[in-house]
């Protein structure tokens, strides 16, 4: 199978995402041009060091490589370990032209990023990610963070990598749940604007999620095509990119609720922040039920939460509201969400009704 490339269109820090099966081997091959001196720190997770660990070694052969190897799980994107790998990249005299690698789902991709946001003012970084939501979504655009006790993703910046080398084999490592937690935001991307995408996921989503090769190859690089695109057109979410934050106004809500714990994987809250999205557009006229009514089929047929008492525990309405006032895409202290008018036809609104969109919750929450 061959090596399908997307480039991020920015200008001089524009890069290429390396889309392929069994690509690892190569990413010394991918990294070298982009080296200033033939050294790297890798920064990854125990589950993906020890899965893939190896395998990365082997693709950096003849660059000298040292690994840190941090807990996995979101709790990792925390102040506390933020501080700790910072520490330890400078105590590894990691230099700004030098380049970190993000080796791992988001969590890692995020919190390394931010590292090297911030390290001696910024330091290069490559992500490698490992999960189908690192290849499809937060490897790639460049935002970065880590969470705060107040909300989601609260610190952070926006940092592009130097490359992207997404390895579709090391999605055989996942298990089902985190498969099927990416694979919301692949979905998302239909939704967003592009009908055609959607139904496509809707027939070939199950041969995707069992595994077939080319599917996966094929989902990961329209998706990454779907992303570069917005974040060439809108790097700092000024504008347009705020589109890729379907679902996750009332996703974060619930993560935040669940102290980002195992409870709720970030896109399975993507997932039921997504048909709540779409209710709510159904319940303000914009969009039709029976679109509404679509999306939660399909995430409901992919076995993701699609109705709040799919979750381990409710959480009250004005638990969840709270958290999602300190959303970043607050203005004057109005909330914006992503609604949409059809399945593909997603767009931005500002100064959307909190007491409305609390009644909302309220109804699906019964608290
Ligand atoms: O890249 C973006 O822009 C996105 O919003 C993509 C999201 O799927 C991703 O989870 C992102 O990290 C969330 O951003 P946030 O600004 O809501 O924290």
């Amino acid at each position: 199978m061959t090596t399908e490339i997307v480039r991020v269109p920015l200008g001089d820090r524009a890069y290429d995402i390396q889309i392929g099966e069994n690509i690892l081997g190569k990413a010394g091959e991918f990294l070298s041009p982009l080296l200033k001196r033939k050294r790297v720190v890798v920064v990854t997770d125990k589950n993906v060091f020890a899965a893939q660990g190896a395998s990365l070694k082997a693709g950096l052969a003849g660059i000298e490589t040292d690994f840190i190897v941090l807990k996995p799980g979101e709790a990792t994107k925390s102040f506390d370990e933020f501080q700790k790998l910072t520490g330890r990249l400078l105590d590894l005299g990691v230099e700004r032209d030098d380049i970190v690698i993000a080796f791992g789902g988001g969590v890692i991709g995020d919190l390394t990023g931010f590292a090297c946001a911030v390290l001696r003012r910024g330091c290069r970084f490559a992500q490698i990610p490992t999960t189908l939501l690192a290849q499809v979504d937060s490897a790639v655009g460049g935002k970065t963070a880590i969470n705060a006790p107040q909300g989601k993703n609260l610190i952070g910046a926006f940092h592009q990598p130097s490359i992207v080398i997404a390895d579709t084999a090391s999605l055989n490592t996942l298990s089902p749940r985190e498969l099927r937690a990416g694979y919301a935001e692949v979905v998302k991307y239909g939704l967003i604007d592009d009908e055609p995408f959607f139904a496509w996921l809707e027939k070939q989503g199950t041969a995707l999620l069992a595994g077939d090769a080319s599917a996966r190859i094929w989902a990961v690089k329209k998706s990454c095509e779907a992303k570069a695109a917005i974040v060439g057109a809108d790097e700092q979410e000024r504008g347009k990119r705020a589109l890729l934050n379907l679902g996750h106004t009332f996703g974060h809500a619930f993560e935040a609720a669940f102290g980002y714990s195992e409870k709720l994987l970030h896109g399975e809250g993507v997932a039921l922040g997504m048909v709540l999205a779409f209710e709510y557009s159904a319940r303000l006229g914009m969009c039709s039920p029976d679109d509404a009514e679509r999306v939660k089929s399909h995430l409901g047929a992919c076995d993701l939460p699609v109705d709040v008492h799919d979750l381990p525990e409710v959480p009250p309405a004005s638990t969840l509201v709270e958290f999602m006032k300190q959303d970043k895409k607050v203005e004057h202290g109005a909330l914006t969400l992503i609604l949409a008018d059809a399945i593909g036809g997603s767009r931005i609104v500002k100064d959307a009704n909190i007491d409305d969109v609390s009644a909302f919750l309220k109804e699906k929450t019964g608290r």
